[in-house]
């Protein structure tokens, strides 16, 4: 099996993964509630992965400022990581194959710390 080696690697990933996302029950509700035209978020997401993996300066963007405003738990995170790591599997082997994945928990970490955060300042607030 290869490694993630190029952006059709990429494509093959991000294709198949959001493919999966919306056949997901936990997942795809909240993916419906923003995204109505796939193709957009779909060559965005092989530009943050282009970049990630192989350091191409391909996007641009805030990735946290489009989740800060997601209803999701714990659970929709740890949906996420599954569902991103048997696709990873199914297709690839190798360094790169496990980076993505290392690097898919990592921010989904730092995603969920920065939620908590902005939680319990809100609540400080209030
Ligand atoms: C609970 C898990 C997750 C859910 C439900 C989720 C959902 C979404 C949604 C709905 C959008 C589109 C937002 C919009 O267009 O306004 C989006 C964008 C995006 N997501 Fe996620 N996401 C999750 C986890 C992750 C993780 C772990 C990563 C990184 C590995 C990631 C990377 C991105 C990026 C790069 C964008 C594009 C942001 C931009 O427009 O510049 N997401 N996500």
């Amino acid at each position: 099996m290869a490694d993630i080696e190029n952006m059709d690697s990429i494509r093959l990933l991000v294709d198949d993964f959001y493919s999966r996302v919306r056949e997901d029950v936990l997942l795809s509700p909240v993916f419906a509630e923003f995204i109505v035209d796939w193709q957009p978020h779909l060559l965005k997401m092989y530009a943050f992965w282009n970049t990630i993996l192989f350091g191409v300066p391909d996007y641009k963007g805030n990735p946290f400022a489009h989740h800060a405003k997601l209803t999701v738990t714990t659970r929709h995170f740890y949906r996420w990581l599954e569902l991103f790591g048997e696709t990873v599997d199914l297709h690839f082997e190798g360094h790169k194959a496990e980076e993505a994945k290392k690097r898919a928990e990592i921010m989904a970490n730092m995603f969920q710390n920065r939620m908590s955060q902005l939680k319990d300042k809100n609540h400080v607030l209030l």
